[in-house]
């Protein structure tokens, strides 16, 4: 049952607040990944505990790996993988283009489903570069979700040319398996730039770290085969979940800090700095963290977005709250995310009273004044936080289906107050 609405709360004074984040989606399901392929036991430390990280440790269990809880952190224990199997994967990005590729290396069947929105996201690539590669799919002829890969318990690998303009994922999810496949995986990609490029870096930096052998070059990959190693994986927080949290720093004209921010890092998030120092917040990372301040008013942002989709829907709420106009490109891929977040963005905007035009590829926004409404979520967590960041101005806004949220973030609505929360 969806969970009935939430109010975003008003900000009635300007924020002073450090919010601790959860770990990183993206690393924690790399990390499981990597640690189910691995030849030792890997212990996975402060990972994100949310619906996509949960279901990839379901998914791997059901193949076979040994997870298990301590206080917290992930213990993973490699074994056999095996069929027969179903997974689900929601509608996690990360586990249907990643889950995969390690179900073709189990032993036996595995069939894979997921929401009904899964069943629409992009999956044609990886279906037929796993079948290029050697994996027997039975997809019905439909090129998405659900199908049964029908696994032998090896993979020959070798060299595969896709079109990854739809999604970095694609690459991400053969790229992380490829150590255990006979001949590694060499991928050239051919079409429309991919999108992403921090995660792509993560997915290089991840196998790396876990002494695989992979050269990256644009729009060239190569993984050799050999062993992943075991040993501890510790998670960074998620950056991209810090984007409203530090954008309510600038609507308010407060300060928020993020501890824990790492120096350097491969998280797209880290963006967030740049972005929103262009808006017009103070931006400095130090010992404590990252903090933002913002200085009352702030300007509209002209980017193009296409490394960094993911932060999107909250520079979008930013962009309608804005001083002066924004043109947000290079985002045709959001279409075949959670829910088409451009045709998302600019209807839920506009539903307010705003004026968000959709472009081929991205967004305009020209800031009005808006008013309060139902903001309609789509089954999508960041447009929940969308509709938390606009709600700090504007009162009346009803979120549907907040619990949404908890594909990434499900402490979300309980951040977000004690944020708001006087010090
Ligand atoms: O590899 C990853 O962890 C992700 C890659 C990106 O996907 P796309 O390249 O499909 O946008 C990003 O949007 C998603 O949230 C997470
Ligand atoms: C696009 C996103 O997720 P997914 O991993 O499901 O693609 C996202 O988290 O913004």
């Amino acid at each position: 049952m969806p969970s009935p609405h939430w109010s975003a709360p008003v900000a009635h004074a300007p924020v002073d607040a450090t919010v601790p984040l959860p770990g990183s989606k993206s690393m924690t399901n790399r990390a499981l990944i990597l640690a189910a392929l691995a030849d030792a036991p890997v212990c996975v430390t402060r990972p994100l505990h949310s619906r996509d990280t949960e279901l990839m440790a379901d998914a791997l269990r059901a193949l076979g790996t040994g997870i298990g809880e301590d206080g917290g952190d992930w213990q993973v224990l490699p074994g056999e993988l095996r069929g027969p199997a179903r997974v689900d994967v929601g509608l996690a990005g990360t586990v249907m283009r990643f889950l995969p590729p390690v179900a073709a290396l189990a032993s036996g069947e595995v069939f894979v489903d997921g929401d009904p929105r899964a069943r629409e996201r992009p999956m044609g690539p990886i279906i037929t570069a796993l079948r290029a590669l050697g994996a027997g799919i039975d997809d019905g002829g439909r090129d998405a979700l659900p199908f049964t890969v029908r696994g032998t318990g090896s993979l020959t690998g070798g060299h595969v040319t896709i079109d990854a303009s739809g999604s970095s994922q694609f690459v991400s999810g053969l790229l992380l398996a490829a150590p255990r496949f006979e001949k590694g995986v060499a991928i050239r990609h051919e079409g429309p730039p991919v999108p992403s490029a921090p995660h792509l870096a993560m997915t290089v930096h991840m196998l790396r770290e876990a002494g695989v052998r992979v050269e990256a070059q644009e729009n060239l990959w190569h993984v050799a085969p050999g062993p992943i190693g075991g040993g501890e994986r510790v998670i960074e927080p998620d950056l991209s979940n810090a984007a409203q949290f530090l954008g309510a720093a600038l609507v308010t004209g407060g300060r928020v800090t993020v501890p824990g921010w790492p120096a350097e890092t491969t998280q797209p998030g880290d963006a967030l700095r740049g972005l929103l120092g262009a808006m017009g917040a103070e931006v400095s990372l130090g010992p404590d963290g990252l903090t933002v301040r913002g200085p009352g008013g702030f300007r509209g942002l002209d980017a193009d977005l296409h490394e960094v989709g993911e932060l999107t829907p909250v520079l979008a709420a930013l962009a309608a709250l804005a001083d002066s106009p924004s043109r947000l490109t290079g985002i045709a891929h959001l279409r075949g995310h959670e829910t088409d977040r451009l045709a998302a963005l600019a209807a839920e905007i506009n539903g307010l009273g705003g004026d968000a035009e959709e472009l081929p590829d991205g967004l305009e926004i020209r800031p009005r004044p808006l008013r309060g409404g139902v903001f309609r979520t789509y089954d999508d967590h960041r447009m929940v936080m969308a509709a938390a960041v606009l709600g700090l101005a504007v009162p009346g806004i009803e979120v549907e289906n907040p619990g949404t949220v908890g594909k990434t973030l499900p402490d979300f609505t309980r951040l977000w107050a004690s944020m708001l929360a006087p010090a």
